[in-house]
């Protein structure tokens, strides 16, 4: 599997999403606004996968500043977080990440800003190799949850692409995979910006994972015809009762999923929990260009130019139709996830 984000030689290089399925290509940015834009344009995307990236913008930013003065260093670099922050407003991850590198600079009072500066790149990578051990445990948990023989059924893109490597729900899938056990990925296409035909699938055929794609509204009928054993889903955010935000349509495949008395599973690392939130409600829900909705990836027309658009980038799953939550720390109830 291709590297989602790394640091290399002096710049965040990103394998740019917005060209898969067809065309591996990799972005190199070398300032923090080439940063910011690749995740405004969903050139990287996911929510582990936006935060890595945003802390290495924060590394790559500090790099650039010329200030000796400690408190001068510390407002310049707090202009580069409000930018990397400004981005995108649902994942969590995001601001968790930009937070925990502005602590590197605070616990750094007094040092000299090379110092610092190094410690920021250390940190950035800190959190990327954090973020691929903690998908490796979310797997192990996860997978004890799947059965030999079963059908999932995933929305959008929780894969490696959209962490630091491996995945979240797709994290689940490869463990499983990697245990032997003989599994099959139903990928929801994703409307409209398609992370599951051009994401997950992609993804998945590069590790021989057998995936059949639908489109979202096949999901029910799959399910009454008892195709669909289990559902796993990643998130962007994880409020303090266990409501998840996450790709628009998730709320849609949860409710079916009870309908049909069907699993409904989130995965996500505890990096993704928001106890600040106290519910979903409160989540802010990024809305994005009426273009996403109008065309096929900004090319061919789907509907007439000028009509109205509503694209709401996420909704919120409420904690009573999940079945768990699976962290890096085990398999949690959502309402037991506060205590
Ligand atoms: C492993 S979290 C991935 C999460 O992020 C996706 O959103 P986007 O592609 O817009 O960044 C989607 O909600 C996935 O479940």
């Amino acid at each position: 599997m291709v590297q989602t984000v790394e640091w290399k030689d002096g710049a965040v290089r990103l394998l740019d999403q917005t060209k898969l399925p067809l065309h591996v290509e990799f972005l190199d940015c070398r300032d923090y606004f080439a940063v910011a834009q690749a995740i405004r344009e969903l050139r990287v995307r996911g929510a582990p996968a936006i935060g890595i990236t945003a802390a290495m913008g924060v590394a790559l930013g500090a790099q650039a500043l010329v200030a000796t003065d400690f408190d001068r260093f510390k407002a310049e670099l707090w202009t580069i977080c409000d930018h990397l922050a400004a981005t995108r407003p649902t994942a969590v991850n995001l601001f968790w990440a930009i937070e925990r590198m502005k602590r590197v600079v605070d616990r750094h009072q007094g040092s000299p800003i090379p110092e610092i500066k190094m410690a920021l790149i250390d940190e950035a990578q800190a959190i990327l190799q954090e973020d691929i051990r903690m998908c490796r445990s979310i797997g192990y948990h996860g997978a004890l949850l799947i059965k030999n023989d079963q059908t999932i059924l995933t929305h959008c893109n929780a894969g490696a692409l959209a962490t630091g490597g491996y995945g979240t729900a797709l994290g689940v899938v490869r463990a499983a995979w990697e245990q032997g056990k003989k599994i099959r990925v139903i990928a929801g296409e994703t409307r409209p910006v398609l992370q599951g035909a051009r994401l997950t699938a992609w993804e998945l055929m590069q590790d021989g994972i057998p995936v059949t794609l639908i489109t979202d509204n096949m999901a029910g009928a799959l399910m009454k015809q008892g195709k669909i054993h289990v559902c796993i889903v990643g998130a962007d955010r994880i409020s303090a009762n266990g409501d998840v935000a996450n790709k628009i349509g998730t709320y849609s495949v949860a409710v079916l999923a009870r309908a049909h008395g069907i699993p409904f599973y989130v995965a996500a690392p505890s990096s993704t929990i928001d106890l600040n939130t106290i519910s979903g409600d409160k989540i802010p829900i990024e809305e994005r260009s009426s273009e996403e909705v109008r065309t096929a990836l900004g090319s061919t027309h789907l509907a007439p130019p000028e009509v109205e658009v509503y694209n709401p980038a996420f909704d919120v799953t409420p904690a009573d139709l999940i079945t768990g939550i699976i962290t890096e720390r085990g398999v949690v109830e959502p309402a037991r996830l506060s205590l």
